[in-house]
């Protein structure tokens, strides 16, 4: 497996070639998770989530990645159990990936470095009523996190792979509805690793248990590559560049002990 040393000098986008640490910052995502320091925990009970395909809204490309939004102002699609004490609003989901199928996950397991990582974005609509609100809170966010294997094709991601070509450039946006973002989890969603860290885009807030999945989803070379030809930029811009290694390098554990649901 490629582990981050021997990645050559990836040269990455323009949010991550300023300052990377975040003043005071000492729960910072993502992290390398090291399986033999992980420590069980017999209370963490199995994810249990409950989305309703018809909050879906709207895909569209952001400029770092391409996010697609469901409809938070009621509780129609939730996450609790877990580690979670209270129920959680899903708002979007989005991926990270690399240039090549050799890296591209933000989190890596024993410094192993997957493809591409799924990040599902969940706030505590028990605490708050906006994910404004929530983003500001220790532990205001969940945000479940599936790493992406390439192999077989995946066919509940076809659908989203083909809305991207109507995306390509930042900014742009384009309906999409009726999506079960279910499908895209493991079959397995008792085991995973949890730990409190950060949203690993700006704002970097300290706000966010991390709920990682143990066990991984396929996707075909060939849908990774559709990803692959979304852009950075929006379509005035002269130079066009390709939306490929948009995710964080890892950030120092600080102490903090990452727990897992399974031995
Ligand atoms: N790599 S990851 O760790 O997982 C993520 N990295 N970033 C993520 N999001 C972007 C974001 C926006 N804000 C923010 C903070 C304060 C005020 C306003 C926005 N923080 N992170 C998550 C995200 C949120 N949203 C939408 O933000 C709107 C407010 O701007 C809100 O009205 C919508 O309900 C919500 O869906 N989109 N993305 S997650
Ligand atoms: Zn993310």
């Amino acid at each position: 497996a490629v582990t981050l040393r021997d990645l050559p000098a990836v040269k990455l986008h323009p949010m991550w070639q300023g300052p990377l640490v975040v003043p005071g910052g000492d729960r910072q995502s993502p992290i390398d998770i090291v399986v033999r320091k992980s420590v069980f925990d017999s209370e963490l009970k199995p994810l249990v989530t409950d989305y309703d395909p018809q909050t879906c809204q709207q895909i569209w490309n952001n400029g770092y990645s391409f996010l697609v939004e469901y409809d938070d102002t009621t509780d129609k699609s939730t996450l609790k159990g877990g580690p979670l004490q209270d129920k959680f609003r899903l708002c979007q989901f989005h991926f990270h990936w690399g240039e090549s199928n050799a890296w591209g996950s933000e989190h890596t397991v024993d410094r192993r470095l997957f493809p591409a990582e799924l990040h599902l974005v969940h706030w505590n609509s028990d605490k708050y009523s906006l994910f404004e609100e929530a983003v500001m809170e220790d532990n205001g966010l969940a945000v479940i996190g599936v790493f992406l294997k390439v192999g077989r094709r995946h066919e509940g991601l076809q659908k989203l792979v083909d809305a991207l070509p109507a995306i390509r450039h930042k900014g742009s946006v384009v309906e999409f509805t009726r999506f079960d973002p279910a499908c895209l989890l493991p079959t397995n969603t008792e085991d995973y690793w949890t730990y409190h860290g950060s949203l690993t885009t700006p704002p970097l807030t300290e706000s966010v248990t991390w709920i990682v999945m143990k066990q991984h989803i396929e996707v075909s070379h060939d849908q990774l590559a559709v990803f692959r030809s979304l852009l950075f930029t929006s379509a005035e811009e002269e130079v066009q560049k390709s939306m490929v290694n948009n995710f964080r390098v890892q950030q120092p554990l600080c102490g903090r002990s990452v727990r897992s649901s399974f031995t």
